[in-house]
């Protein structure tokens, strides 16, 4: 696939919450298998953007082009599958490792070979991990059982919430490290949201800054961060 083509755009993206302009006439487009940084202030939208990426909230003006097919003309489930996020909070479910993992294709009521949920708990760095509790987990587990639970779907497009914000230093590092090979190891797109410039630096192909749901600034990291 060529990495020139538009895996991701959106046009005139916009969400309003009870008079409140959330996101405003954003315009972007992600390029397949490169990654987009966001950053910016706290409050300035970029979670928000990510879950009108996914569709978890509606626009309420402008859409988002999946390999130039206007999203809201796939099937939610397919959406879903297609364009995957890693949440801040790895919000597990109680239960083992094996069972959050297998929670995507179970919603669409298909089967996961115990073959698979080793492979993907070994890409996690988490073999073995399958039929454990998820209560007893560290951060940084949990973040991996989180991470391989997106993953299952095998989505085209991985969105990242600050994925490493809640951990401890050590975990935030092995985290930052399994998804930069994730990244760089795969045609995979992503949207990653970061606080942390050096990790920009790390990761980012491009760089936007949101500055009260509008894009402030765009470019490498370098012409963003100065
Ligand atoms: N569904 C909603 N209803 C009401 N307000 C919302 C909704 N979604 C987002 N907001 C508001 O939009 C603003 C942006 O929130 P958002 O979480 O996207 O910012 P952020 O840039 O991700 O912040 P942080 O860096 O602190 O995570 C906040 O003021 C938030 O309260």
């Amino acid at each position: 696939m060529s990495t020139t083509t538009a895996k991701l755009r959106t046009d005139h993206l916009s969400f309003v919450v009870s008079d409140d302009q959330i996101i405003t006439d954003v315009n972007l487009t992600v390029h397949a298998g490169k990654t987009l940084t966001i950053i910016g202030p706290s409050g300035a939208g970029k979670s928000t953007l990510l879950r009108l990426l996914c569709r978890i909230e509606e626009p309420t003006e402008g859409t988002v082009y999946l390999d130039g097919a206007d999203y809201r003309t796939l099937v939610p489930t397919d959406l879903r599958a297609r364009v995957g996020m890693v949440p801040q909070d790895p919000a597990l479910r109680d239960g083992t490792v094996r069972d959050n993992v297998t929670i995507g294709p179970r919603l669409r009521g298909e089967s996961v070979e115990p073959s698979r949920v080793e492979e993907l708990l070994g890409r996690v760095d988490l073999s073995g991990y399958a039929d454990r509790e998820v209560a007893g987990l560290s951060g940084g587990e949990a973040q991996r059982v989180a991470i391989a639970r997106t993953l299952m779907m095998d989505p085209e497009v991985l969105l990242l919430d600050e994925p490493t914000a809640s951990l401890d230093p050590q975990a935030q590092a092995e985290i930052e490290a399994l998804l930069e090979e994730l990244l760089d190891t795969s045609e995979r797109t992503a949207v990653f949201v970061t606080h942390d410039q050096a990790q920009v630096d790390r990761i980012a192909d491009r760089v936007v800054r949101f500055v009260d749901g509008r894009i402030h600034a765009i470019g490498t990291a370098r012409e963003v961060l100065g």
